[in-house]
């Protein structure tokens, strides 16, 4: 579905892409993993037509640079840093509906799914929201059109728990539609939703891997804590998770995409985690 071919991209005289080659067929959702400054947000820039560059993008044999109108038709694409846009959102969101020919009352939908009350924010400029709010706004014009191609730059970086929980159903329920792409400086972020890992290091593939699909994306975790003393900073991240509990005892659900960060999370007091169970609760379907 998409090719790079040997791509080279150089700014002035420092060559930020060296080379680089990948095919993505429908079906692959594609952790694009690196340190800053590794290409990732380049080579994003050259499938999105932004960009010149020497050898060949093409998404079902079209240059997106020749074609750019018919390829960005097919993209859905979530940027990692929101536009500075003055437009309020109701007009931002009405004219991105007219410029992808879709319903506007679609990505309203999904925009109140992710838990934005649109009434109370269609007229305010959509520079003057907070980050939670520009990016529920930007994943749901991203995902309440039509689109075989996702890219979505760092998507749930500043949801709620609650509200990446709904992102990753909705994620779940496109997941064999196309192609998606995220890219991410953390893979266990997002190495629940993916099948294939691909990592950047200084403008050329590092890594190129499938992994293992077996994360069910819409599934809860309920988990029960004991910890052998209370401990004020476990307790803080315990809340920010969204446990209940007091002294030693906490519980709290886990969306099944994020028991990486989680675990990861624990692992900072394992000193002191007397006892943990984890059980799949629930299945949600999208
Ligand atoms: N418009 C530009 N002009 C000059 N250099 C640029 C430009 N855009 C990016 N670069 C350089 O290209 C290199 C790769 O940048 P890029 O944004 O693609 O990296 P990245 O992997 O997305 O990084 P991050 O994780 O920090 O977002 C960096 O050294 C950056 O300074």
């Amino acid at each position: 579905m998409i090719s790079f071919v040997n791509v080279v991209k150089t700014f002035k005289r420092s060559r930020v892409l060296g080379g680089v080659s990948l095919e993505m067929a429908k079906g692959d959702r594609i952790a694009l993993v690196g340190s800053n400054g590794a290409g990732k947000t380049t080579l994003i820039r050259c499938l999105l037509g932004e960009y010149t560059h020497d050898g060949h993008v093409l998404v079902d044999g079209l240059s997106p640079r020749a074609n750019r109108g018919a390829v960005l038709a097919r993209m859905g694409f979530v940027p990692q840093i929101p536009p500075p846009l003055k437009m309020p959102v109701g007009e931002l969101i009405g004219f991105a509906a007219a410029v992808c020919k879709s319903n506007p009352k679609e990505m309203v939908r999904v925009i109140g799914e992710l838990g934005l009350d649109f009434d109370r924010i269609r007229k305010l400029p959509f520079v003057k929201l907070s980050g939670g709010m520009k990016q529920k706004t930007l994943i749901g014009i991203a995902l309440g059109r039509p689109s075989d191609i996702l890219i979505m730059d760092e998507p749930a970086a500043n949801l709620d728990p609650e509200a990446r929980h709904i992102f990753f159903r909705l994620l779940a329920a496109r997941q064999d539609d196309g192609v998606m792409l995220i890219t991410s400086h953390r893979l266990d972020e997002v190495a629940a939703l993916v099948n294939r890992v691909i990592e950047m290091d200084m403008g050329t593939v590092a890594l190129d891997d499938r992994v293992a699909d077996s994360v069910d994306m819409t599934s809860r975790l309920a988990c029960v804590l004991n910890m052998s003393r209370a401990d004020a900073a476990f307790a803080r991240a315990l809340s920010e998770w969204g446990f209940i509990g007091a002294g030693t005892q906490w519980t709290g659900m886990i969306n099944g995409p994020d028991r990486l960060r989680f675990l990861g999370m624990l692992s900072r007091y394992t000193g002191i985690i007397a006892g943990l169970e984890l059980k799949e609760s629930e299945k949600c379907v999208a």
